[in-house]
C-alpha cells in the first residue's frame, strides 16, 4: 500500500502531515506496536494507558519505519520521515488493521453484543443455536474465545484491541466460517477498538452502574454503548431490551429496531415466566403473531430477557422460531453463571455460584435466589479493587435488602488494600441485619457454608467462573466452585453418614 492511500483511507481524520514533500513511499504492513515492526512498516502511535508511544519516534525511524501516524506532536527535531498527524490515533489504528485485512467482516455475518450484564450469556447462547444448526461461528468473548473452531479461555480482554480483532476476523474468513458473534464491552467502543467493523446485527441487554472509574459519568457510560448501533451494516438489525433502553435513543429507521422485553410494546413479548430448581417455561409472543413455548435451562428472569434477545437476533437472521427455541433448549449455561455446586445437594442445602459484579446483577441473582429457596439466603461477595468505588456501597446495600447473612469478602483486590475495598461496601451494609467481614475468600466460604442449614442457599457472588485472585500482579489460583466442593470434601464429607 502506498502511503497516499493511508492518508486517503483517514480521509477527515487527519489533520496535518508533514516530510512527506515529493514522496510516496510503499508500506509493507501497518503496526502499532513496537516489539513487531519491521523495516517499511507504518507505525500508529498510540497514548495508552500505560505507556505512550510518540515517545519511540525516533527509535522507530532508525529501526526503519517508513512513516508514523501520530495524534500528539513528537518532540523530536530528528524525525526525517512523514508523520501523518490525525485526530484520534486509536480510531485510525482500527480502520488501518481492517483495511489490512481486507475488511473481513464483509464476508462474515456478524452480531455485537453489548450492556452492563447479559453480554457473555448472549453471545455464547447464540453460538450454541448456531452450533446446533451445523453452521460455523466464532466467538469473542470474556470467558472463552473460540476463533475458527480454536479456543482460548481466559483473553485479556473482553473485546480485543482492533489489531487482535482484525486477526481474529481474517482467521474465521479464511477458515471459511460463517458467523462472527462477539460481545462489545464499554471500553471497547470508547477505546475504538471496534471503530474498524460493521454489524449484521447488534443488541444491548440493559446499562446499569459500572465502570464509573473509566466513564466520567452515567450519561457517558450510557452514550457509550449507544455507539454500537453507529456500527451496523446498511441492512443491519437493532435487538434491544425495550424495558430496559429508551428506544428513542437509538438513532435507526423503526423496520430496523427489534424489541424484547415484559413490556406490551416489545416485538418479542416474555408472559407467564416459570421457574424451577432445573429450569424455566415462558411465552414469547413474536412480531409475526405467533406465541410459543419457551424452555430453557437457565435461570431467572434476567436470563428471561437473555433468551429473548438471541430469540429476537435469531430471527433477525431469518431462522425460524421454532428451530431456534429448540435449539436453545439444550443449553446448559455458562460456566459461573447461577450455577449449582451439585455436591452440596447431599447436605440438604443448595450452593449457587455467579458472576454478578454490579448492584443490578446482584440484586438479579438475589432476587432469582429468593424464588427458589426456602430457607435463608447466605451470601457470600466482594468487589474487585482498581475499578468503579462507588458502585460497592450499593452494592452492600442490595446485599442486605435482599439476603438474610451477608460474608463480605475478597474479590480481585488487585493493587488495592483488601480491608479497603470492604469498608466501602460496609458502607451500604444494613448493620442491623447479620454479617461478617471475613477478608480471606476461602474462610468466608467455609464459614457461609458452616452456617447454611437445611434448604438454606449459599449464594457465592463476584467471581463466576474465573480461575485466579488477582492480588497485586500476582495471579493466585481460586475458582469459587472448585473450592466449594474442596471444602465440602474436607469439612463436610464425614457428616454422610454410610
Ligand atoms: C486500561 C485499558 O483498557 N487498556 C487497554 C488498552 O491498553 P493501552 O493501549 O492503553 O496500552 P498501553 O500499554 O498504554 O500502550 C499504548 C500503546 O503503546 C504501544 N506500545 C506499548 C509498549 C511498548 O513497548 N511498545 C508499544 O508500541 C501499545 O501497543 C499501544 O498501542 O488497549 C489494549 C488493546 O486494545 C487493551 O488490551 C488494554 O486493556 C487492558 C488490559 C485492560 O485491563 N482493560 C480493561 C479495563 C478492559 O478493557 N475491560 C473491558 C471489559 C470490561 C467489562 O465489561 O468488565 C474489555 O473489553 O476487556
Ligand atoms: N440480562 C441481565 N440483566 C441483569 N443481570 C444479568 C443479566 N444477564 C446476566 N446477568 C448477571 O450478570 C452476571 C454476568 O453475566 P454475563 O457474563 O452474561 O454478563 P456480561 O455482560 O458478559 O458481564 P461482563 O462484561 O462483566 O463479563 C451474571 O452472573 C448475572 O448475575
Amino acid at each position: 500500500m502506498k502511503l497516499s492511500r493511508v492518508i486517503e483511507l483517514l480521509g477527515d481524520l487527519v489533520l496535518q502531515t508533514i516530510n512527506m514533500d515529493g514522496i510516496d513511499p510503499d508500506i509493507s504492513s501497518i503496526v502499532s506496536n513496537s516489539r513487531f515492526l519491521k523495516p517499511n512498516d507504518l507505525f500508529i502511535c498510540i497514548k495508552g494507558t500505560y505507556f505512550d508511544s510518540h515517545v519511540l519516534a525516533e527509535d522507530l525511524q532508525e529501526k526503519g519505519a517508513t512513516a508514523l501516524i501520530a495524534e500528539r506532536p513528537i518532540e523530536s527535531d530528528q524525525i526525517k520521515i512523514p508523520v501523518i498527524y490525525v485526530k484520534n490515533s486509536r480510531k485510525a489504528e482500527a480502520m488501518l488493521f481492517m483495511e489490512q485485512a481486507d475488511h473481513p467482516y464483509e464476508k462474515l455475518i456478524t452480531i455485537g453484543v453489548t450492556g452492563t450484564n447479559g453480554k457473555t450469556t448472549i453471545t455464547t447462547l447464540v453460538k450454541h443455536v448456531l452450533d446446533t444448526f451445523e453452521k460455523k461461528c466464532s466467538l469473542v468473548g470474556t470467558v472463552v474465545n473460540y476463533i475458527a473452531g480454536k479456543e482460548s479461555r481466559n483473553p485479556k480482554n473482553t473485546t480485543p484491541g482492533a489489531p487482535v480483532l482484525a486477526k481474529y476476523l481474517k482467521k474465521s474468513v479464511e477458515e471459511n466460517y460463517e458467523y462472527f458473534v462477539m460481545e462489545v464491552s464499554s471500553h471497547a467502543l470508547a477505546m475504538h477498538r471496534v471503530s474498524g467493523m460493521r454489524f449484521d446485527v447488534a443488541a444491548i441487554s440493559n446499562v446499569t452502574r459500572d465502570h464509573l472509574d473509566f466513564h466520567e459519568s452515567f450519561e457517558d457510560y450510557y452514550a457509550t454503548k449507544l455507539k454500537l448501533f453507529n456500527l451496523i451494516k446498511p441492512s443491519g438489525k437493532a435487538v434491544v431490551n425495550a424495558d430496559r433502553i429508551n428506544i428513542a435513543d437509538i438513532q435507526l429507521q423503526r423496520g430496523q429496531i427489534l424489541t424484547y422485553g415484559f413490556g406490551d410494546e416489545s416485538d418479542y413479548r416474555i408472559e407467564n415466566l416459570e421457574m424451577t430448581r432445573s429450569g424455566m417455561y415462558f411465552d414469547i409472543s413474536t412480531p409475526f403473531g405467533s406465541t410459543q413455548k419457551v424452555y430453557t435451562r437457565l435461570i431467572g428472569e434476567h436470563n428471561a430477557y437473555n433468551v429473548a434477545a438471541v430469540i429476537a437476533i435469531m430471527e433477525a437472521l431469518n431462522y425460524d422460531t421454532a428451530h431456534i427455541i429448540e435449539a436453545i433448549s439444550t443449553f446448559t449455561g455458562v460456566p459461573g453463571r447461577f450455577e449449582f455446586v451439585e455436591e452440596a445437594s447431599k447436605y440438604g442445602f443448595e450452593v449457587v455460584v455467579d458472576f454478578a459484579h454490579t448492584p443490578d446483577a446482584l440484586e438479579k441473582l438475589l432476587k432469582t435466589a429468593r424464588r427458589l429457596v426456602e430457607g435463608r439466603i447466605i451470601l457470600v461477595f466482594g468487589a474487585g479493587g482498581n475499578a468503579d468505588k462507588g458502585k460497592r456501597p450499593l452494592m452492600g446495600e442490595v446485599a442486605s435488602r435482599f439476603s438474610d447473612v451477608v460474608i463480605l469478602t475478597s474479590d480481585d483486590p488487585k493493587h488495592e488494600d483488601p480491608e479497603e475495598i470492604l469498608k466501602d461496601i460496609e458502607e451500604g451494609i444494613n448493620k442491623l441485619k447479620p454479617y461478617l467481614v471475613i477478608p480471606d475468600r476461602k474462610e468466608a466460604i467455609s464459614v457461609g457454608l458452616t452456617l447454611a442449614n437445611r434448604q438454606d442457599m449459599v449464594v457465592i457472588a463476584g467471581r463466576g467462573h474465573e480461575e485466579f485472585q488477582v492480588v497485586d500482579n500476582e495471579l493466585i489460583p481460586f475458582n469459587d466452585k472448585e473450592m466449594v466442593k474442596h471444602i465440602l470434601d474436607v469439612k463436610f464429607r464425614r457428616l454422610i453418614k454410610r
